[in-house]
């Protein structure tokens, strides 16, 4: 059996749904690192599982691709059962990037990003046009970086190598287990933009494990919050997570700076606009649709307590300070 790829969208890009259905896995130390876990995304979403250390987020991701295998549950890509499925050909199908990478280090970068069209039995001539396609995908030059050897990259190269690797047969589902945790925090930054425009453009369905809730927040369109044994404390998308914690465990793990954050992914809107004042000139301006974050970065850096929101460049309404703090407000 093959694993069927979802329906291609117009743009071409086809990704699966996953189901995990009652996931369980009991290690033979008789370790339940996860007792019961049921999860659903859709196809093309990025998911990310987040939780304290030791709580199952990798045994989750790696019983997707059958690098570990469940000890009860169900497990779809689409509609169908991965333990029907042979594991070796399974992989294939599903792009896996891990922290440090683990590019070949004796194969030149090239070489590295064609291990699976290889392994599928690509000609040459076809190899060769899609490893020069996802190098530049992932801003990497092919003429200068193709030759090159692991050891002769930046970390941030490195791991941008590893996404193109991953990428290389239009996997229908990528996993990726914290993938920028081993990088310095202003290329992870770089790194995280990178990723969500490079996301944009092929709309794979995603499932990213990350130790860091700034991470989460900032790539994941639903973040699951699990607790030890694999447990589903939550399942939102970043704003409604940090707004409403569904739980005391929740509550404490996203923490008290929630509101800041909560700040960073919500876009100002039209709802509650002042007025434009004669004397708009004046003020810091804020496009619409900009983060709530960034219309309070505006308005502390001119030290004022109202901005400008903008559409098109043509003013819309005055936001203010007491508004953007009122928007982070929790509701609980
Ligand atoms: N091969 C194994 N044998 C026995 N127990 C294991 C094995 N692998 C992992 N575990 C245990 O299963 C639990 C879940 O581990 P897992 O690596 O999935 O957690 P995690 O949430 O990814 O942790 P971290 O954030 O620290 O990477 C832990 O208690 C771990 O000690």
């Amino acid at each position: 059996m093959d694993v069927t790829p979802g329906t291609p969208d117009d743009a071409g890009h086809s990704a699966a749904s996953i189901t995990l259905d009652g996931i369980r896995k009991r290690y033979p130390d008789g370790t339940e690192a996860v007792r019961e876990l049921s999860l659903e995304v859709k196809p093309g979403e990025l998911v990310v599982l987040i939780g304290p250390s030791g709580c199952g987020k990798s045994t989750v991701l790696r019983m997707i691709n059958r690098l570990i295998e469940p000890t009860g549950g169900r497990i779809l890509l689409g509609d169908d059962d991965v333990t029907q499925v042979d594991p070796v050909r399974l992989r294939r199908r599903i792009g896996y990037v891990i922290q440090n990478v683990g590019l070949f280090p004796h194969q030149t970068v090239s070489a590295n990003v064609a291990t699976v069209p290889g392994l599928l039995g690509w000609s040459k001539e076809r190899t060769r046009q899609r490893v020069g396609e996802l190098l530049e995908l992932v801003g990497l030059d092919p003429a200068q970086f193709g030759r090159r050897y692991p050891h002769e990259l930046s970390g941030g190269q490195r791991q941008r190598v590893g996404v193109a690797r991953a990428l290389a047969a239009d996997p229908v589902v990528l996993l990726m287990d914290e993938p920028f945790s081993a990088v310095d925090p202003i290329v992870r930054t770089r790194l995280q933009e990178e990723f969500l425009r490079l996301q944009a453009e092929v709309r794979k369905t995603i499932v990213l494990v990350t130790h860091d809730l700034d991470e989460a927040v900032r790539l994941g369109d639903r973040i699951a919050v699990l607790s030890e044994g694999g447990r589903l404390e939550q399942y939102d998308t970043p704003a409604a997570l940090l707004g409403s914690p569904a739980s005391p465990f929740v509550r404490e793990f996203v923490g008290a700076d929630r509101g800041i954050r909560r700040l960073a992914v919500t876009p100002v809107t039209r709802d509650g606009l002042e007025p434009v004042p004669a004397d708009a000139a004046d003020l810091p301006t804020v496009a619409l649709g900009s983060s709530a974050y960034d219309a309070l970065a505006v308005m502390l850096t001119s030290a004022t307590d109202h901005a400008l929101v903008t559409e098109d460049d043509r003013p819309v309404g005055v936001l203010s300070r007491q508004r953007v703090l009122a928007l982070g407000r929790p509701e609980v």
